[in-house]
């Protein structure tokens, strides 16, 4: 059994098969208490196995696991009630109003949270007389979480939270996570969309066949903030752009140029998208097309303009 406390998760060499299909392949995970960590992989790359066997609810092959200080294979005696799951799709007991299966579901809890306290925390004040079944998609994956998180678990677990959230309840339902990782609960969430992994993730973990790629924080993950930035301006009305490692000397090099504001100016990073699909094997970013020799990279000059700011502004 494992028994430090100093990490609320903490994995080694994890496996899992399924028959022929390899579902976890030798995985370690480190999830600090208070950490919001975001599981990103492919359809079929083995997060939700990897999180039903942190849950408890399914028997690993191999590897070490350490949940809240436990093993989930063998859990102790009130293991599962610092735990909030909030599944990938839920239903059941839907002819219940929001109030009535709050308070129904507050009974498998030793000390469970206010139930008005909870309605209120994830903004479903307005529709506690409601029954289940009437709720929208977004006000019923509140729901979720007011279940998952009514034993005021240590750990929460958020599997594909926001999937069919319009942006505008997608915006609330991250405000909703944000609150609560505040508050000190250590937040594993699997999730399809990068921008939800960026706005809430301490750390992202990239699960590919069963491992874990990367694993950093969104801004630095695989190498992000090391990669070369894409500057680009208007001369003239013609879009130029360039590829460099250096762009506060490129943009002070263009600012001089044109004596101040550089029109049209932008300066992109690679997106988290752009770096996950790079990492999975998808590189999506155009290739650079000219070296200056000064490092950076002219992409994209139109032919007439041969010693326009573009090059010098890069020496
Ligand atoms: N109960 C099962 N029986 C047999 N194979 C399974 C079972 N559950 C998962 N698998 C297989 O294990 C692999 C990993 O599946 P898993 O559901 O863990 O992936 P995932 O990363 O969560 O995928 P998704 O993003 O599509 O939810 C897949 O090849 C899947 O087909």
């Amino acid at each position: 059994m494992i028994t430090t406390t100093s990490q609320a998760v903490r994995v080694r060499g994890l496996r899992k098969a399924y028959g022929d299909v390899t579902a976890v392949d030798a995985l370690d995970l480190d999830v600090d208490h208070g950490e919001v960590v975001a599981l990103l992989g492919p359809n079929g790359a083995g997060k939700t196995t990897t999180v039903e066997i942190l849950e408890g609810y399914r028997h690993r092959d191999s590897g070490e696991v350490g949940v809240l200080g436990a093993d989930p294979g063998r859990p102790e005696p009130g293991w599962r009630d610092r735990i909030g799951i909030v599944l990938q799709t839920s239903g059941g007991l839907d002819e219940l109003t929001v109030d009535e299966l709050v308070r129904h579901f507050r009974v498998y809890y030793p000390a469970p949270r206010d139930p008005d306290e909870v309605i209120a925390a994830v903004g479903l004040e307005s529709k506690r007389r409601a029954r289940a079944r009437h709720l929208s998609g977004g006000q019923r994956r509140r729901l979720d979480v007011a279940l998952g998180i009514l034993g005021s678990p240590d750990l929460l677990f958020l599997d594909e939270p926001t999937t069919g959230f319009d942006p505008e309840a997608r915006r609330e339902f991250w405000s909703l996570i944000s609150s609560l990782a505040d508050g000190g609960t250590t937040i594993i969430l699997t999730t399809h969309y990068l921008d939800e992994a960026e706005q809430l993730a301490d750390r992202v973990g990239i699960i590919t066949a069963g491992h874990i790629l990367a694993m950093d924080s969104p801004a630095r993950i695989g190498g992000r903030d090391r990669d070369d930035v894409v500057v680009r301006w208007l001369d003239e009305g013609e879009p130029h752009s360039a590829t460099t490692d250096r762009p506060t000397a490129l943009v002070t090099d263009l600012a001089a140029r044109f004596g101040g504001e550089v029109p049209g100016l932008s300066v992109d990073r690679p997106t988290l998208e752009d770096v996950y699909l790079r990492l999975i094997g998808h590189d999506t970013r155009p290739d650079t097309q000219h070296d200056t020799g000064t490092g950076g990279h002219v992409d994209e000059r139109p032919d007439d303009r041969s010693d326009g700011p573009t090059l010098e502004a890069t020496r």
